[in-house]
């Protein structure tokens, strides 16, 4: 198949994020500035307008779905310059040739330009408030995962996924800093002149195999090709977080000890990690909780990764084996740490986790218990 199973749901995804990442690879160029949300963690305009796109593109095309999306208007409300800044932003996202932007001739957009108004973009993005649930289908959005990279000039990703009775049966990712190949270097981080070719954007469909191309069209590589992770191999290389306080990177050496990995484990931000191992640029993601496990990782920061490294051959599953549960709510809350292998790997790698947190009397979150009282 040279083509990721075509439905509606796919092209109006595509559609949706290959828009907000023109949206937010316009920010990324100007250097932008954030705002501190109450959790204390960033939010810049890029986020509000990404996800004010893809929230009015997909209730446009599925006005019954509901949406699972990270950010609230509530500080646009009070901030007209930077409410008018993302309404200018989401404008020309909308407005862009559906066949020029994506190459879908036969996708005929349905939103009007009532979308591109101060009050629209502000509906748009509450649109995703909904609280998530095991039954029926709903979207789960990141409008930009990786906002701490996205402001230090590193990897970050639009990522979207259907989530169908708690288990993500499509995902589209974009990740506009990521060379379509290895082969062509990263940027450096704080390089904001952008990747060569345009970046990379990543498609799966649960049964249909997950599949990438350029995110810019008249790039060599416009057309979808199928990915898979690297076979199992005698030498294993991993990926973290970039963030030290997102996950145990103390843990991740000790296990990288215990399966004898030599190489320094390669630092990226956002789900680009799990779009990286997927196409085989590296085997192993790993992302242990920090401390007794109080975090309860969300779920907008998995669905589309999660679905697109299984697609590619992969298992991925929490620190006690567990399948990550995508019907618990916002967040993944029954799930502790993410580990990601190739399938013929994972029950090596989950054993060599297990393994280290028995070492450092952390167990219990190996077990999928509760955190022992003081
Ligand atoms: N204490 C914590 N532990 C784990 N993940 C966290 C965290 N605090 C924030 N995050 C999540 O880490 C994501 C970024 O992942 P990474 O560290 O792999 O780049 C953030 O997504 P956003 O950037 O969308 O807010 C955020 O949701
Ligand atoms: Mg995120
Ligand atoms: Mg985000
Ligand atoms: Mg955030």
């Amino acid at each position: 198949m040279s083509h990721p199973p075509a439905s509606v749901e796919l092209s109006t995804a595509i559609s949706a994020v290959s828009r907000a990442s023109l949206a937010t690879s316009s920010v990324f160029r100007s250097i932008p500035s954030s705002l501190t949300k109450e959790d204390k963690s960033p939010v810049t305009l890029g986020d509000f307008a990404a996800q004010a796109v893809v929230n009015s593109v997909l209730h446009a095309h599925f006005s019954q779905d509901k949406i699972v999306a990270e950010e609230e208007a509530s500080a646009l409300k009070e901030n007209g310059e930077l409410r008018g800044k993302v309404t200018a932003l989401v404008k020309e996202a909308l407005q862009r040739d559906e066949a020029g932007l994506t190459g879908q001739k036969d996708f005929k957009p349905q939103w009007t330009e009532k979308a591109a108004s101060d009050e629209a973009v502000m509906e748009s993005i509450d649109l995703g408030s909904y609280s998530g649930g095991s039954s029926g289908r709903f979207w789960t959005l990141d409008p930009i995962d990786g906002t701490k990279g996205f402001l230090r000039g590193g990897q970050y990703a639009v990522c979207l996924a259907l989530v169908e009775s708690g288990k993500p049966t499509l995902a589209v990712m974009a990740c506009p800093n990521l060379p379509f190949t290895k082969d062509v270097p990263k940027p450096q981080e704080g390089d904001r002149s952008g990747v060569d070719g345009g970046g990379s954007l990543f498609v799966a469909v649960k049964g249909g195999g997950a599949w990438q191309r350029s995110l810019n069209l008249s790039a060599a590589s416009a057309s979808f090709q199928p990915i898979s992770m690297r076979p199992r191999d005698a030498s294993l290389t991993f990926c973290e977080s970039v963030e030290a306080g997102h996950s145990s990177q103390g843990t991740n050496a000790e296990i990288a000890k215990l399966l004898t990995i030599t190489a320094p484990p390669v630092r990226m931000d956002s789900q680009a990690k799990y779009a990286s191992v997927a196409r085989g640029d590296g085997d192993v993601y790993l992302r242990l909780p920090t401390g007794k496990g109080e975090y309860q990782e969300k779920i907008w920061d998995h669905a589309s990764g999660q679905l697109l490294c299984e697609e590619a051959g992969g298992k991925v599953t929490d620190c006690s084996g567990k399948d990550l549960d995508f019907g618990q709510g916002r967040t993944l809350k029954l799930n502790k740490g993410v580990v990601v292998a190739h399938r013929d790997a994972h029950e090596e790698v989950l054993k060599a986790v297990q393994e280290a947190l028995e070492k450092e009397g952390r167990g219990y979150l190996a077990r999928g218990e509760p955190a022992p009282a003081l």
